[in-house]
């Protein structure tokens, strides 16, 4: 059996790859046109198909040829605000691409599929933590191009017989603690990987979007989950699929929020350099506190997280940081 990874050089897809290979799964091909991917993020036995993903005829050929039973989709663009000024971007991105690769995948005989949704589906929840029956309502583009494909992918499953399981990804960080992987991209926007780089000297200061929230210190609360942890839960989706389980739509988080200042606080703490921070206005499209309802995972899929530490999380993604920049990378 063969698993083809989208996006597998990307941030998280490249945790998946190692999650795969470390388990010793027969084959793993990644599908990426390196657009904010790396080919050196992939370990050597991991075949590399550049291509995009709504070129259905790389799809179908790649899937046939390496005889590929299930695949997972992290392909996507994924900035919030870059959404709110490229709405039309993203949702050709997000949702028309994922659209072409889902119909070119039935159609050459991939049986499972596990979706990289986000907490974005849920805009500003009324409940915290917030489970998964609560009715979608995103309140940015992002949000909604990412709905939009859950959608598609529960009628596809539907009409033509396949299972998925939707994961929805909470705020993501850290790096692979054995150092193999990590946040690479340049001009990166996530918040952990920002006030790492403010640490190490690679920014002037570190913006704080929004004091104003209706939060205990006025800034956004948000749930890191460790991006092993993350990968590992869709290793067990994985298996869960194969053993014949039914399509599941599943939170990916801890279920505890930190505010934009506690999250400051322990990169200074973990770092040791009290770097400049600066209060700004408010992001566009960002909610002000987003935490998940996180024991139906737990439930469904017997996933137990082995990273659940902020400090710890922190600890990885500025030694990643350290390393991208002996690498010349930024
Ligand atoms: N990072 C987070 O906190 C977070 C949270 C929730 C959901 N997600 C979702 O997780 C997934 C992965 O995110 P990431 O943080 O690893 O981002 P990333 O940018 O590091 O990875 C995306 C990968 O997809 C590739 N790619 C993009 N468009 C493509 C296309 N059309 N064809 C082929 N390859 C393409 C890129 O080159 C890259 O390797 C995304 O679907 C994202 O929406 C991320
Ligand atoms: O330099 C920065 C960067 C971020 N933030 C704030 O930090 C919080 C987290 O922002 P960020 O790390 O950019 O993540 P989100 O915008 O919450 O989005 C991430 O988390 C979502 C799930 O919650 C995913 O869907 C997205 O793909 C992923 O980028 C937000 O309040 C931001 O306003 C700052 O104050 N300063």
């Amino acid at each position: 059996m063969a698993v083809l990874v989208t996006g597998g050089a990307g941030y998280i897809g490249s945790h998946m790859v190692l999650a795969l290979i470390d388990a010793g799964h027969d084959e793993v091909v990644v599908l990426d046109d390196l657009s904010t991917g790396f080919d050196w993020a992939l370990p050597p036995e991991v075949t590399l198909v550049r291509g995009d993903v709504a070129d259905q005829s790389l799809v179908a050929e790649t899937i046939r040829r390496h005889r590929i039973d299930a695949l997972a989709h992290f392909a996507a663009k994924i900035v919030v605000p870059d959404s709110v000024s490229d709405p039309l971007g993203y949702y050709l991105a997000n949702t028309v691409k994922s659209r072409a690769l889902i119909e070119a995948a039935i159609g050459a005989g991939v049986r499972h599929v596990i979706f990289s949704s986000t907490a974005a589906v849920y805009g500003e929840p009324a409940i915290v933590p917030v489970p998964e029956d609560l009715a979608p309502n995103p309140i940015n583009p992002y949000g909604r191009s990412k709905l939009m494909t859950e959608w598609m992918l529960e009628d596809a499953a539907r009409a033509h017989g396949i299972s998925y399981v939707a994961l929805r990804y909470f705020n993501v960080a850290g790096a692979d603690p054995r150092g193999r992987s990590g946040q690479s991209t340049p001009n990166a926007t996530h918040l952990i990987k920002v006030a790492t780089q403010a640490a190490l000297g690679k920014r002037g200061q570190l913006e704080v979007f929004g004091t104003d929230y209706p939060t205990p210190d006025g800034s956004c609360l948000r749930d890191y989950i460790q991006v092993s942890d993350l990968a590992a839960a869709h290793l067990v989706a994985l298996n869960h699929l194969r053993g014949g389980g039914d399509s599941l739509t599943l939170n990916c988080g801890y279920g505890r929020g930190y505010s934009v200042l506690e999250v400051i606080d322990v990169v200074k703490s973990v770092s040791g350099v009290d770097f400049p921070v600066k209060l700004s206005p408010r992001r566009p499209g960002d909610p002000s506190r987003i935490i998940a309802g996180a024991d139906r995972i737990r439930a469904e899929l017997g996933w137990v997280p082995q990273h659940d530490d902020l400090r710890a999380i922190v600890t990885q993604a500025l030694a990643w940081e350290e390393a991208l920049g002996r690498r010349n990378l930024r």
